[in-house]
């Protein structure tokens, strides 16, 4: 067999990552791309011609295949017709002959058979036979791990966000809203999930759309934590497939792609196309730029643009992810109709969501109750037998088994997670170091607030500075304080920022970065790097308000607030640049303010009614806005007028004691039942303690040094245990992942964390998994013979040791092979055919079995042929035997698995709305699918190795 590159209808390919599809037709070809129909699974994949993941499967004279009714053929010859095979074949009785196009080949494909190849004396090594067993049970223990999905991953290992992959990872479709407080990893949980889904097969197709100030970061962040190949979808990527073909359709060139958000509300033709290509999965980053709010009129919603772009999307496309740290930054009516987006049946009206939120205060008080050692009494358990239709007795277990279903009876619970700092340790603080200067001479106690509080922004030729006392204040802290210090500064405005970092870097000789939104994508991801770099990188970098969402800079600890922003949340925002996971030091957060001037005034209401200088604040956006109209007129006014000064300490007093009032109120309330919901701990813990345990025990080491000396692959090892791996001319493998520089390898996940250059290689590392395929569906280490050292067997005489792979033929969303028993059968029989496959296993076997010259081991064959193919008939007929019970065996754990959560969803339903009525169908059809595909197991013979015992 060999490729062919030019593609006609008709002709046969088969996937070289999912050999399980079977054999797949051609049935369309374009400019761009290629559609393949694998009639086994009945699913119609559409390729990027340049780089489809596919061989072309071609017959030589003498090969045997078989046809769509199941008969086997010879091949006696074969032309190519336009493209298109014609084999003239022959029966195996040789009494019918005929021709026969490739198009009329059966879809089952089997590959190399390990018998006709031992009798060829095809004889792989020892060591090669030994790699493929082991690649193959490796394989098959990750195929059926509930760990499958989070192995890869270059992460940490954090509770919440285990939890959150885990808990949504697996879900089919699955609908959220990850909403962790700022900085706590939302996109590594998006990543975590987008990997799972692309591991198992849910999810094939993806869309990320983000601001366009974050594309690149993840871009990046996919590819260095995730492995993951996003293609970056801009004007010029779009224009530049267009001109090679008018009419391709750009979204379908690729399978995962990131775009701008504001790409597709600029260019309705590209919102139409990615329309139209259609997604499994889209993400959306910083949700909160959906706004909506019901017409108090009309009481219709409207939406701004960029929500209704999104309805559009999140209507026709099965998954959807949205992400924000800041959900009700623009009011519960955008966070409601962001919940509405994700589940339409279930938040059908603001104000029944307003209403159920109100109910919300019971069961989170009896959650409470349940998750203290505190006795249930008679009133809880009259509370419980309400809500749950049942009392709870007073053991552990129950209490926990109770929490959960008012979690999952719990309105937003499914679909809302929201994990916060407090709940999690190890974040070191932050300090305020509040600069109060003189207010230049002219500057406005009066008028418009906009004018009070950044004057600056009016004078965009930058003459501001000449009398700002901030200017000199922050030369001076740069050159004395914060000398030896990476700073980034935050100011609301592009132009400020511009006439800020000219004057730093021209009078003040100071190594300056700058980050807004005048520069280009390019220019702003270099102006960070600049800044992150060690050393010799800029001392501060200076951000607009756009530099203040989504991106890393925790390796600085120092904050310069140039001016201060509208919004608590939008502050917030700016903090979390710095107080995000990784911060080593406590935040140092330096906020100059004119004295006596709405800026004073606003500084202090963030200081001491909302505090949100020294904590994260849950509650300062709702208090804000309940105070708006207030906090607006002593902001507006100047306290030395009459009254006003008083207004405004009684305003910041009663705000700072309601602001107690009410966390205390959220801390006994709601937010600590939907944070249990975020992340319960006790499963958390298991994910993580399952993790470790195989981080620590992980075979692969062992396993891939053996695999690439014996493959004359070149490696060497560091002396900080890291690889370096090269591909080299003697290399007697193909197909595998590995670029002609070679890659500096690592597999441990602290040392990946470390070395950003070195490759985090895990068992669902690409190159290990090309390893895998290529294991998977060439000949490579199938037959062996070898010496069996032991007194105990008559010598000479022979133990064969055969194994088997059991496929699944079906879409690879289903997941089916999860629910087989194993997906290898070994069967060990000794000469007179006596069945010890239960007796001795591998491990055991292993120590007996020695190399055997290439020429004594032909020399066996050619002897023993006879013993040879009646045991293996032998062999087959038992694995045959199994397979029947596998198929058994896994059809009722399938249907008993989907059965339950089934069983779950209709009874949740009865209490709980948020159960989505198209979730519960696809299930069921999903259930009498998966049962009716494993009824039709398919066994391929996937390798032997004959032993002759000696001395
Ligand atoms: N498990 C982890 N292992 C290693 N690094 C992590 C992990 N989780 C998060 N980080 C790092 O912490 C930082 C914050 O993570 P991330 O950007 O995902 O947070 P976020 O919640 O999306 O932030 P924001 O609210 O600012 O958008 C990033 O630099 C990320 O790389």
């Amino acid at each position: 067999m060999n490729e062919l590159q030019d593609f006609a209808i008709g002709q046969r390919w088969l996937s070289d990552t999912e050999s399980e599809l079977g054999l797949g037709v051609l049935v369309d070809v374009d400019e761009r791309t290629i559609s393949i129909l694998f009639p086994k699974s009945d699913e119609t994949r559409v390729y990027a011609r340049a780089n489809a993941p596919l061989s072309r499967i071609l017959f030589k004279q003498g090969d045997w295949f078989t046809d769509q009714e199941g008969q086997e053929w010879q091949v006696e010859n074969a032309e190519n017709v336009h493209g298109v095979m014609r084999y003239n074949v022959v029966c195996p009785n040789g009494e019918q002959r005929k021709s026969m196009n490739e198009t009329r080949l059966g879809a089952n494909i089997q590959l190399a058979r390990p018998l006709d190849r031992l009798l060829a004396s095809q004889i792989e090594s020892k060591e090669w036979y030994d790699l493929r067993i082991e690649a193959l049970l490796m394989q098959s223990r990750m195929a059926i791990s509930p760990l499958r999905g989070l192995l890869g991953p270059r992460v940490g290992l954090i509770p919440h966000q285990l939890y959150i992959a885990h808990e949504v990872g697996r879900r089919l479709a699955p609908r959220v809203l990850l909403a962790d407080e700022v900085g706590l990893g939302k996109t590594i949980e998006a990543g975590l999930i987008i990997h799972q889904q692309l591991q198992t097969g849910r999810s094939e197709r993806i869309l990320i759309l983000v601001p366009d100030s974050l594309q690149y970061q993840w871009m990046i962040e996919m590819r260095r934590r995730f492995n993951l190949q996003f293609s970056l979808f801009d004007l010029t990527r779009t224009a530049s497939i267009k001109e090679h073909d008018e009419d391709t359709n750009p979204f379908l060139t690729e399978q995962c792609i990131i775009a701008s958000i504001d790409l597709l509300l600029d260019h309705d033709d590209l919102k139409q196309q990615a329309l139209d290509a259609g997604f499994d999965l889209l993400v959306i980053d910083e949700a909160h730029h959906l706004t909506w709010h019901e017409d108090p009129e009309t009481g219709e919603g409207v939406g701004n643009d960029r929500y209704d772009l999104v309805a559009e999307f999140a209507a026709q496309t099965p998954g959807v992810l949205l992400l924000t740290a800041t959900p009700e930054q623009l009011g519960v009516d955008s966070h409601f109709a962001r919940l509405r987006l994700l589940d339409p049946q279930r938040f059908d009206t603001l104000d029944h969501f307003l209403d159920e939120e109100a109910q919300y205060s019971q069961t989170a008080q009896i959650a409470e109750v349940l998750m203290s050692d505190e006795p249930l009494t008679e009133q809880h358990q009259e509370i419980l037998v309400e809500l749950l239709g049942h009392e709870v007795e007073q053991d552990g277990e129950a209490r926990y088994r109770a929490i959960n279903e008012l979690l999952d009876r719990h309105g937003t619970g499914r679909i809302l997670f929201r994990n916060t700092r407090e709940a999690i340790s190890g974040f070191p603080g932050r300090d305020c170091i509040p600069a109060a200067l003189p207010a230049p001479a002219h500057w406005p106690l009066t008028g418009k607030l906009r004018e009070q509080m950044w004057f600056e922004e009016t004078q965009l030729d930058g003459a501001w500075m000449e009398h700002d006392a901030r200017l000199p204040w922050l030369m001076d802290i740069l050159r004395k304080d914060l000398k030896h210090k990476k700073v980034l500064l935050i100011a609301r405005s592009g132009p400020v920022v511009e006439s800020l970092e000219t004057a730093l870097r021209i009078h003040g000789g100071i190594r300056t970065a700058m980050f807004h939104e005048g520069m280009s994508l390019l220019e702003r991801d270099q102006a960070a790097a600049y800044f992150a770099e060690e050393g010799y990188g800029a001392q501060i970098l200076l951000c607009s308000e756009i530099g203040s969402e989504g991106r890393n800079f925790q390796f600085a600890s120092d904050l310069i607030l140039f001016d201060l922003p509208a919004n608590p949340d939008v502050l917030e925002q700016r903090i979390g640049r710095l107080d995000r996971i990784g911060q080593q030091n406590r935040i140092q957060i330096h906020v100059p303010y004119f004295v006596g001037t709405a800026q004073e005034r606003m500084f202090r209401w963030y200081n001491e009614a909302l505090n949100i200088f020294s904590n994260i604040s849950p509650t300062a956006q709702t208090l804000q806005e309940n105070h708006i109209v207030a906090l607006k007129d002593c902001l507006l006014n100047d306290p030395s007028q009459e009254g006003q000064g008083e207004a405004f300490e009684a305003l910041l007093e009663q705000v700072n004691a309601e602001r107690m009032a009410l966390e205390d109120e959220l801390q006994a309330g709601r937010d600590r039942l939907l944070e249990f919901n975020s992340c319960r701990p006790k499963v958390a813990a298991r994910i993580v303690k399952a993790l470790e345990d195989q981080d620590e025990q992980n075979p692969l080491p062992d396993f891939m040094t053996r695999f690439l000396a014996a493959t004359n692959i070149d490696f060497e090892e560091q002396s900080d245990g890291t690889l370096i791996v090269r591909p080299s001319d003697q290399m007697q493998v193909e197909g595998l992942l590995l670029d002609e520089e070679g890659m500096t390898a690592t597999f441990s996940r602290e040392q990946a964390q470390q070395r950003e250059d070195a490759q985090y290689i895990t068992l669902e590392h690409p190159f290990t998994n090309s390893i895998f395929e290529m294991i998977h569906t060439q000949s490579f280490g199938n037959t062996s013979v070898a010496v069996l050292k032991s007194a105990a067997i008559p010598q000479g005489s022979l133990m064969m040791e055969m194994w088997f792979r059991v496929e699944v033929i079906a879409p690879k969303v289903l997941n089916l092979a999860a629910s087989l028993p194993q997906q290898l059968i070994r069967v060990l029989l000794n000469e007179n055919g006596q069945d010890l496959s239960a007796k001795i296993n591998s491990a055991m076997l292993h120590p007996y079995v020695h190399r055997l010259d290439m020429s004594n081991a032909r020399q066996v064959v050619k002897l023993r042929r006879e013993v040879i193919e009646e045991r293996y008939k032998q062999a087959e007929q038992l694995a045959k035997a199994q397979v029947q019970s596998f198929s058994e065996t896994a059809r009722k754990r399938y249907n008993d698995r989907l059965q339950q959560e089934i069983d779950r969803l209709t009874y949740l339903k009865e209490h709980n709305p948020s159960i989505r009525e198209d979730e519960l169908e696809r299930l069921k059809e999903q259930q009498a699918q998966g049962v009716q595909l494993l009824e039709q197991l398919s066994m391929v013979p996937d390798s032997i190795r004959v032993m002759v015992a000696m001395k």
